[in-house]
């Protein structure tokens, strides 16, 4: 695995970050980065948590994985982790603005193309597992499908 998500949910509200930079800034996402070398994916949806929106994750659950193909020769695996237990607040931090969305609002449109293909699933308490094409290094979203696990 090489990236992180985490889906963080309090009954009917998803945690959301606007990046401010790096990949996907200015885009909306859920928290989440680069797993370290020597991190398990759920210490990493953890860390990550707290870097961008200073949540403290309790238990990070794993329930899925994309597989992201890029310009047909690069492959990045994102585990997707869920958070429902959890302390502190939300704070903006130099890289995201942090804010709680509830999930009937989720801004598909300002996020990755992909993401309206597996949060629904994701949201509906399905584990799954997709792979997505992308061209452009990231720029074209070019399709993909999940499957239930
Ligand atoms: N929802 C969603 N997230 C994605 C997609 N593609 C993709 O890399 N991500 C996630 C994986 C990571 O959680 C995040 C990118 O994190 P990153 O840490 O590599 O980006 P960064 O440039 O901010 O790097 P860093 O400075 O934090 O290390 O975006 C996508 O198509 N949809």
């Amino acid at each position: 695995m090489d990236t992180c998500i985490s889906i963080v949910l309090d009954s009917n509200k998803i945690l959301m970050i606007y990046k401010k930079r790096g990949l996907g800034k200015g885009l909306y996402n859920f928290p989440g980065g680069k797993i370290k070398s020597n991190e398990k994916g759920e210490e990493c949806a953890i860390r990550e948590l707290k870097e961008e929106t200073g949540l403290i994750g309790e238990v990070a659950e794993y329930i899925g994985k994309i597989t992201f193909i890029i310009n047909d020769n690069r492959i990045e695996e994102m585990g997707i982790y869920l958070i429902k237990k959890f302390k502190g607040n939300i704070i903006e931090t130099d890289e995201a603005i942090p804010m709680w969305i509830n999930v009937n609002e989720i801004p598909y449109d300002k996020m990755w193309e992909d993401d309206k293909e597996w949060v629904p699933l994701v949201l509906a308490g399905y584990k799954i597992e997709c792979k997505f094409y992308f061209s452009n290094n990231w720029e074209k979203f070019i399709g993909g499908s999940c499957k239930v696990i």
